[in-house]
């Protein structure tokens, strides 16, 4: 058992990289997918089942938890891990994205951002301070920077003085989290689709120094391609020692796109979202069991997946339970499409460790196209 936070890289394919961070709880296998476990759960997921789809990591949220139960009351009661009985590494977001996404009436100054919570009404206020003091009491092993998400379409002087105020954040959200032993804090680098604000932003945050990076203020309705045109240089500026995070990516070519690019961590609500809303990633594509084509289908979502749903069950099944509304249609197609996007992650570790990268996206994109 470590007792510290450490990231070892294996291997190296092009930009492409494979490794392991090792923490207290366990060790998280590169590059890495996090369920999203928002309020204190994966929805629809036990934590044994996220774990059986080969999660080592899963996320949970500032804000939300902040807003209910509350972070004091989750720390009275042992911490998150405790709490969510998920004895694994827990990455947490530290609330400014979801302040802006979600919240109301917010007022933003040099201190931080009050708002209304979206839950009920109430005024609550997180500066990097309070973000770091939440994140303490949750326990989490893996602290976010507090940072200012602008809101889109942003001009250049905006998405300048929104970085320059993250950056702010970031040195105090360092010097509030303190020297934690085992605990880990990851700067979150902005700067919209500007390559020398991202540049920019990546110097500020290596000069104050953190255990890992994010490449935040992506996924926000920019589409891929600009994506990944900022992805090919936002990455680079970033200490090759330590791991990247791409906050908030994405369907499962997003994610192939951002590990050919040099990313190491990322996380997502879609596979889990879309469980609830049928729609099941396959490898062959999307599959929308809702659709009535699949009322008398005999065959398994992916004749070559081994996970419950495609094991035991027809599509004709699945298409009844969701169209009958039953609780277990979220519950298969959730854990179909998390056991899915970590063969991905796997598949991607082991072609990188062997150098087959290359062929590897060759045939993922190809049997996509075979539809
Ligand atoms: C879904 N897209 C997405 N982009 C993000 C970007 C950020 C984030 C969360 C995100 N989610 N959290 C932050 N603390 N900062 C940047």
């Amino acid at each position: 058992m470590t007792e510290r936070f450490s990231f070892e890289l294996k291997a190296t394919d092009g930009k492409a990289r494979t490794g392991v961070i090792n923490t207290p709880r366990g060790e998280i296998r590169t590059p890495a997918f996090m369920p999203v476990g928002t309020a204190a759960t994966v929805k629809a997921m036990m934590p044994e089942s996220v774990r059986a789809t080969g999660a080592d990591i899963l996320l949970g949220n500032t804000y939300h938890l902040m807003l209910r139960p509350t972070a004091e009351r989750i720390d009275r009661l042992g911490g998150l891990h405790k709490f969510m009985n998920w004895d694994r590494p827990i990455l947490t977001d530290s609330g400014g994205f979801q302040v802006m996404s979600l919240a109301g009436l917010r007022k933003l100054t040099e201190k931080g951002v009050t708002f209304k919570s979206h839950i009920d009404g109430s005024k609550h206020e997180l500066t990097p301070e309070r973000s770091m003091e939440i994140q303490k009491l949750l326990g989490s092993d893996i602290v976010m920077c507090f940072d200012e998400c602008p809101a889109l379409p942003a001009d250049r002087d905006r998405i300048a003085e929104s970085m320059r105020l993250s950056m702010r954040w970031a040195a105090r959200s360092k010097e509030a989290f303190g020297d934690r032993p085992g605990h880990a804090l990851f700067g979150i680098q902005q700067g919209g689709l500007e390559a020398d604000f991202r540049e920019e932003s990546a110097e500020a945050l290596k000069e104050i120094g953190f255990d890992g990076y994010a490449v935040g203020g992506l996924a926000v309705g920019e589409g891929q391609e600009a994506m990944f045109g900022c992805l090919d240089h936002a990455p680079d500026h970033l200490p090759k020692d330590k791991p990247r995070y791409l906050m908030g990516v994405g369907k499962p070519d997003d994610i192939v796109g951002a590990v050919a690019r040099g990313i190491d961590m990322m996380d997502c609500v879609l596979p889990s979202r879309s469980g609830r809303t049928g729609q099941v990633f396959t490898r062959r594509g999307v599959v929308n069991i809702k659709n009535a084509r699949h009322a008398d289908d005999p065959r398994p979502l992916d004749e070559a997946c081994s996970c419950p749903a495609c094991s035991n069950y027809s599509r004709a099944y699945l298409h009844h339970v969701y169209r009958s509304n039953e609780m277990i249609s979220g519950m298969l197609l959730t854990w179909h499409n998390l056991h899915y996007f970590q063969e991905i992650m796997q598949g991607m570790r082991d072609a990188i460790g062997a150098g087959t990268f290359e062929d590897w996206q060759a045939e993922f994109h190809a049997q996509r196209a075979q539809g």
